[in-house]
């Protein structure tokens, strides 16, 4: 296998008469953090969850460590979804669980875990996601926005994944929340060996995070690269998201990569 561990070639995801990707071609490089971009509508979250295996491709396949994820079912699809977490759009946490439970969940498919290991595994990966101890015993209604994107992805650190997608992280948080989240994202996949696959419309994000980017539009991957790279593309909107007035401002507050 290549450095890739994550190859999607000739993607088209259709719904009814709505083609979503067309001829999408996508990487993930083993250690490194890919920021997925676009418009709004244009595919980010879809691909994720087609990655992940919630959607089906229309056509085309998407290889997870060599593997075709739609061809795979059963204990081998199992044994393939335990190598990555995912931390969905607004944490997707169950209500009626604390945070500790919550984490707790994708641990019980663990076997021959006792009831306090389990427990304590849960505790460290709350603490490894920045949450205070006392955040445990809290219901998600009980937390601000940002704990609650901390507590799901505390739950996807849980089975020590390979892969970590994050859709839109930042997302609705405040500057400097966003900014601490954007450092934990990158202490994680240094300590943990990670390899991030991360949605978002943040433009300090990709500054601050992002070996490559990858930019949807036209139903596919039109650009992948480095920052330095995206600078360079002779593309209206891709030249418009890089170089406008929110592009300038992610520049120069100094957090860039480069
Ligand atoms: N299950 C589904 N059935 C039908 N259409 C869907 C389904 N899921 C997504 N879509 C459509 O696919 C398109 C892409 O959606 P997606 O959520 O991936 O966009 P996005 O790029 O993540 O957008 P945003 O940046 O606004 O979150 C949208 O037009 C959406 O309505």
């Amino acid at each position: 296998m290549s450095g890739n561990i994550i190859e999607v070639r000739g993607l088209r995801t259709q719904f009814g008469r709505h083609v979503v990707h067309d001829g999408l071609d996508l990487d993930l490089r083993r250690g490194e953090i890919l920021g997925v971009v676009g418009g709004s509508g244009t595919g980010k979250s879809v691909l994720l969850r087609t990655i992940v295996g919630l959607n089906r491709p229309t056509a085309g396949t998407v290889r997870v460590f060599g593997e075709d994820v739609a061809a795979l079912s059963g204990p081998a699809r199992e044994a393939l979804e335990r190598r990555w977490g995912v931390m969905f759009q607004g944490g997707a946490l169950f209500s009626s669980l604390t945070v500790r439970e919550n984490v707790e969940v994708p641990l019980r498919a663990v076997p021959d875990l006792s009831p306090e290991a389990r427990q304590g595994l849960a505790e460290l990966k709350v603490s490894m996601a920045g949450l205070p101890w006392s955040a445990n015993d809290k219901y998600p209604s009980d937390l601000s926005g940002g704990m609650r994107k901390r507590a799901g992805l505390a739950r996807a650190l849980a089975l020590d994944p390979e892969i970590l997608f994050l859709d839109e992280p930042t997302a609705g948080l405040d500057p400097i929340g966003a900014d601490a989240f954007d450092r934990l994202i990158v202490e994680l996949r240094d300590a943990l060996d990670l390899s991030v696959f991360l949605v978002t419309h943040d433009l300090d994000t990709l500054h601050a995070c992002c070996d490559r980017i990858a930019v949807l539009a036209e139903n596919k991957v039109l650009v992948s690269g480095t920052m330095a790279e995206m600078l360079r593309v002779d593309h209206p909107w891709v030249h418009e998201y890089f170089h406008g007035p929110r592009a300038r401002a992610a520049m120069a507050t100094g957090r860039a990569k480069e």
